[in-house]
């Protein structure tokens, strides 16, 4: 296991060598919120390839500004944090859109363009990502809606699909450019249990192909039903439980 507490930072560094990379490395992290305030500190912990981990903890313990930390939307003041291959440390402005094109980000509310139908929405990241030959970007636009199930769906508008179905669709394009690891936050939070757990489900089916999944969550009931490694946040520090719920 490649978590390390603070005090046994030796252990986690004895690893062998043939161990592979993590797809992402907190060490030592200070964790700032916008206005320079310390959220967490001392993070660390690591993500290996194709790892499922929850990101647990009260409401304003940190979760959401860890991810941020991750995607680099909130700047490094003091440690070290690996992401799929880029340190934040050194990371350059311009390179964080290619740091972004390695995460697949979903977030709670589903920001879809409510204007754009679905094949739209998927064309503009695309295009945004450097796509550019209509047929590669047709044929990825229904490679990611096959596999989150909507292969039906190209022609329809957000609104004439289920909270459910627009957070696939949110997924979907989440996996557009075939990332190492997929953050999610609070990705269930405003679906009905039902549906909960079908976005689980397909969840669960992608980290099987081998992507890595960091989810934060509030939903216990989702962490029992499918039990995976737990971080939390807690007393504004980041530690590993055994036993979350
Ligand atoms: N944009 C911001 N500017 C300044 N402080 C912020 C900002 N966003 C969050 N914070 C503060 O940072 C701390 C951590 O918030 P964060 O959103 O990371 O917690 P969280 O665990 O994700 O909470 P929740 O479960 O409610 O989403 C809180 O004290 C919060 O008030």
């Amino acid at each position: 296991m490649a978590f390390c507490h603070s005090n046994n930072l030796l252990l986690y560094m004895a690893q062998p060598s043939f161990v592979s990379q993590p797809v992402a490395q907190v060490i030592h992290t200070d964790i700032y919120q916008l206005g320079d305030r310390l959220v967490l500190e001392d993070v660390n912990f690591s993500i290996q390839k194709g790892e499922f981990v929850y990101l647990i903890g009260r409401t304003g313990s940190g979760k959401s500004s860890l991810l941020k930390t991750l995607y680099a939307d909130l700047s490094l003041k003091k440690g070290s944090v690996q992401v799929a291959g880029y340190e934040l440390n050194s990371i350059r402005r311009s390179d964080v859109p290619y740091l972004r094109r390695k995460l697949g980000i979903v977030f709670q509310d589903f920001q879809l363009f409510m204007d754009r139908n679905i094949t739209q929405n998927l064309e503009f990241v695309l295009r945004a990502t450097g796509w550019t030959d209509p047929m590669k970007m047709k044929t990825r636009i229904a490679e990611v809606l096959i596999r989150v199930g909507l292969s039906g769906s190209l022609q329809k508008m957000p609104h004439q699909l289920s909270g459910g179905e627009q957070q696939r669709v949110v997924i979907a394009r989440a996996l557009l450019n075939e990332p190492e690891i997929l953050l999610a936050d609070e990705p269930t939070g405003n679906l009905d249990p039902e549906v909960s757990e079908e976005i689980m489900r397909l969840f669960l089916q992608i980290n099987k192909s081998g992507m890595a999944v960091l989810m934060a969550t509030h939903d216990f009931d989702l962490i029992r039903k499918f039990p995976q490694r737990v971080l939390r946040c807690e007393n504004s520090k980041v530690v590993e439980v055994t036993t979350p719920v």
